[in-house]
């Protein structure tokens, strides 16, 4: 079911503190020109840092109010917002990257969809549920021999609950794909 189907509340609303979400755009060291997915935008503590860095932006939020305040906020930024379920997200037929703070909700079925036959990505840092991270790394689910021959995982920056406004009842971690 979309998500856009959910009750009201149930929109996995933890949008990260600005100072986390600038060490995690850091952390993935993007390039001026880059195009780069910020899937689950919220309102834009990850886009905000991704413009700094010189990405083109695509800013996908399925909330329709988020949506207008992205775009209200970064009309005059290299940034595309598409209101969209991230479960039916569109990939770009040009190699992009992923940096994203997604609901935790929907962690597997992104990646899933990231990692889909004919895929362009060339990176993803997913801030992700600290044990789904792990089981990732760990190669722990399925599918993961076939994704991992083309893609290295790894754990990034490790983010304490206080990092997210209201704070999760799980530790959070950056997974890390890299294209071998
Ligand atoms: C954890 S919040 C993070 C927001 C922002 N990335 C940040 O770090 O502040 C997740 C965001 O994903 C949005 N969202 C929820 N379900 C979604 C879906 N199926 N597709 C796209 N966005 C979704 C929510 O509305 C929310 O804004």
């Amino acid at each position: 079911m979309p998500a856009y189907g959910q009750a009201r509340g149930a929109w996995g609303w933890h949008p990260l503190d600005s100072r986390w979400a600038q060490r995690v755009v850091d952390a993935a060291g993007i390039a001026p020109g880059e195009l780069v997915l910020d899937v689950g935008a919220g309102l834009g503590a990850l886009t905000a840092p991704l413009v700094r860095a010189g990405a083109r932006v695509v800013a996908v939020e399925l909330h329709p109010g988020r949506a207008d305040r992205l775009r209200r906020r970064f009309a005059d930024a290299p940034v595309t917002v598409v209101r969209a379920d991230a479960g039916d997200l569109r990939l770009p037929s040009r190699p992009f990257r992923v940096v994203s703070s997604p609901p935790y909700n929907i962690s597997t079925l992104l990646l899933k969809r990231l990692l889909a036959q004919g895929s362009r990505l060339v990176s993803a840092d997913l801030v992700l549920q600290r044990q789904v991270a792990n089981r990732w790394v760990r190669g722990d689910v399925p599918g993961a021999n076939r994704w991992f021959r083309y893609y290295d995982p790894s754990i990034g920056l490790r983010l304490p609950r206080k990092a997210f406004t209201p704070p999760p009842h799980v530790d959070s971690a950056v997974l890390v794909l890299r294209k071998r």
